[in-house]
C-alpha cells in the first residue's frame, strides 16, 4: 500500500490562518509583531526564500524589516546592524539568512542576537534553554515544523523510535531535543555511522537531514514506518530544474506508512514556525499571556 503524503503546504496554510487572528488579538496590547531579516550577498535561493517570508509576515498581519547587504560587507558592520536591530524597539524578531559568505565568522554574530529576539532559535541561550526544556526557549523553525506534521500522522509519539539522520545545530540536534519531549526513544545517526540503513530499517520515524540528494533508499524502511524529509535540493532537468529532498521518494513511498513530499512538505511549515516564533516573541517581550 502506497504511503499517505503529509500536505505541508495545507497544513502551513492553516497555521497561518490561525496565527492571523492571533496576531489580531495581540493588538489589543497597541502592538504589532515586527521580524527583521538581514540578507548578505545575491544568492538567488535564499532571495527567493525571504521574498516568501516577507509576503507572509505581512499576510499574518505582522511587520516585515529587510536589510540586504553586498556580499563584502564587514563583520563589524554586521554586528552593527544587529545591535540597531537589538535595541529597536518595533522589532521583536531577528533573522539572519544562511549561509553567511567565509568571510563571516557565523557563530559571534548569532550569538550577537538578542536570546529574546532570536526565533531562529539559534543562540546559545535558547538552545540551552530547549534542552533544558525551559518554555521559554525560542525553538529552531524546520525542527519544529517536522514535530507538527509527525503529529498530524500520530497524535501520541510515545514510546516511538526515532532516528534522526544529520547532526547540525539547526535540525538535527534540536530534533533530538523534541523528540525526546515527545517520549521518543532518539537516535541520532551522522556522516560516520557506521551502518545507518540497517539503523533505519529498525525505526519508526525516520527524519533525513542529511544534504545528501535520495540519500535515503526505499529498502532501509520499516513497513509503515513515518518519513519526514528536511532536505531540498534543486537539480538540473530537462531545460529547467526540479527540487528533490534527501529521501528517494518514489521508492519509499511503497513501504512508508506516511511521508513528506518535497517541495509542499517541510519547507512551508518552517516558514509557519518563523512567523509563530515571532509572535511568541512578542508576547514574552511585552509580558502577555498567549490571547
Ligand atoms: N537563518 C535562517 N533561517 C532559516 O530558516 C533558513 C535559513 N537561514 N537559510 C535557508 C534555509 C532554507 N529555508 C527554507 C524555508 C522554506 C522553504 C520553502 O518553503 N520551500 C518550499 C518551496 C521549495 C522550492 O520550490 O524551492 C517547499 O519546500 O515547498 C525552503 C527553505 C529556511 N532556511
Amino acid at each position: 500500500m502506497a504511503a499517505r503524503i503529509i500536505d505541508g503546504k495545507t497544513t502551513a496554510a492553516g497555521l497561518l490562518a490561525e496565527l492571523k487572528e492571533k496576531v489580531e488579538a495581540f493588538g489589543k496590547t497597541g502592538r504589532t509583531p515586527g521580524l527583521a531579516v538581514v540578507l548578505v550577498g545575491n544568492d538567488p535561493a535564499s532571495a527567493v526564500y525571504v521574498r516568501a517570508k516577507a509576503r507572509q509576515t505581512v499576510e499574518a498581519g505582522m511587520r516585515s524589516f529587510e536589510h540586504r547587504l553586498p556580499e563584502d560587507v564587514s563583520q563589524d558592520q554586521l554586528m552593527r546592524l544587529v545591535e540597531t536591530l537589538n535595541h529597536d524597539f518595533a522589532v521583536d524578531g531577528i533573522l539572519v539568512q544562511l549561509p553567511l559568505p567565509p568571510h563571516i565568522d557565523a557563530a559571534a554574530l548569532l550569538s550577537a542576537v538578542d536570546p529574546a529576539k532570536d526565533v531562529d532559535g539559534f543562540h546559545p541561550i535558547n538552545a540551552g534553554r530547549l534542552a533544558t526544556g525551559d518554555a521559554r526557549a525560542l525553538t529552531p523553525c524546520t525542527p519544529l515544523g517536522c514535530i507538527h506534521l509527525l503529529k498530524c500522522v500520530e497524535a501520541d509519539l510515545t514510546g516511538a523510535h526515532a532516528l534522526v539522520i544529520g547532526r547540525s545545530n539547526i535540525v538535527g540536534k534540536p530534533l533530538g531535543q523534541l523528540l525526546l519531549g515527545e517520549n521518543c526513544t532518539v537516535t541520532i545517526a551522522h556522516s560516520r555511522t557506521r551502518d545507518v540503513a540497517e539503523l533505519c530499517r529498525a525505526a519508526d520515524i525516520v527524519i533525513a537531514a542529511t544534504g545528501q540528494p535520495e540519500m535515503v533508499r526505499g529498502d532501509w524502511i520499516k513497513r509503515g514506518a513515518l518519513v519526514i524529509d528536511v532536505g531540498i535540493h534543486r537539480i538540473a532537468a530537462n531545460n529547467g530544474h526540479r527540487v528533490i529532498g534527501d529521501v528517494a521518494f518514489d521508492e519509499v513511498r511503497d513501504r512508508a506508512g506516511a511521508i513528506t513530499p518535497v517541495p509542499g512538505g517541510v519547507g512551508p511549515m518552517t516558514i509557519a514556525y518563523l512567523l509563530q516564533n515571532t509572535l511568541k516573541a512578542a508576547r514574552q517581550r511585552s509580558g502577555v499571556a498567549a490571547i
